[in-house]
């Protein structure tokens, strides 16, 4: 596995934000699945900024998550809602490049609505590159531990927090295995302890979706900050 660690949050974020600009210069249209919760909102808010906010060809660049929570976008636990707040309200990206999870709706028809979305827009299924974070307990999108089912076929499900209960729709951990690429970006001395057991303890004996869900054919790597990583 492909641990790169930078000395700040910042800098992992801003190594990302460069590839942003890398990817918006390809000649067609790029799919990119950000990840929620609170690791990538200073991502969101250092593409806001100069030089990103400019430097990105946002028109070239389509936005998926891999899982949000079924709440409206206005609630703070509205993984697209911080999106939109601390990015796509400051650039100018059309409308139809925002393939969001709509949490205000029924959660079966959203799920169904959103997994044919994927499968009409998503060349071949297969991600340009999938951005996901690591829960403190080994999760991933929302793909949680001991309740994860790796062989589903479908592209997306419904699941459940296991701790709050709180129903969420995330990417099946096979659709994010045909990206052509996956990062981990993983932040702050919290994670320490489960990323030391992730690199040294085999995928298959470990319950962490975080630690076994890997790009098939492509590049899996994980950003770390020092925080992240100083027990590696
Ligand atoms: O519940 C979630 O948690 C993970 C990690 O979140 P963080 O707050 O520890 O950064 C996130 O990747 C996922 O998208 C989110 O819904």
């Amino acid at each position: 596995m492909n641990y790169i660690t930078f000395p700040t949050a910042q800098a992992a974020v801003e190594k990302i934000a460069q590839e942003f600009v890398l990817y918006s210069q390809l000649d067609r249209p790029v799919h990119i699945s950000l990840s929620g919760g609170s690791t990538p909102k200073l991502l969101f808010k250092t593409l806001a900024t100069p030089p990103f906010n400019t430097k990105v060809r946002w028109e070239n660049l389509h936005f998926w998550w891999g899982d949000d929570r079924m709440v409206v976008p206005s609630d703070p636990e509205s993984n697209y809602g911080e999106v939109q707040k601390l990015l796509f309200d400051h650039i100018r990206i059309p409308v139809e490049n925002i393939h969001r999870i709509r949490g205000e709706e029924n959660p079966d028809q959203e799920l169904a609505r959103f997994s044919a979305e994927l499968t009409a827009c998503v060349p071949n299924l297969e991600f340009d590159w999938i951005i996901l974070g690591m829960g403190s307990d080994g999760h991933t999108a929302s793909l949680f531990p001991h309740q994860t089912n790796f062989a589903d076929e479908n592209v997306a499900l419904i699941a459940k927090h296991p701790e709050s209960g709180q129903i969420r729709i995330s990417k099946s951990a096979k659709l994010i295995e045909q990206a052509k690429r996956i990062t981990y970006l993983v932040t702050g001395s919290a994670k320490a302890e489960i990323l030391k057991q992730i690199k040294t303890t085999p995928a298959e004996q470990l319950p962490y979706p975080a630690a076994r869900i890997r790009a098939k054919n492509g590049i899996t790597e994980w950003y770390l900050d020092a925080d992240a990583a100083k027990l590696l």
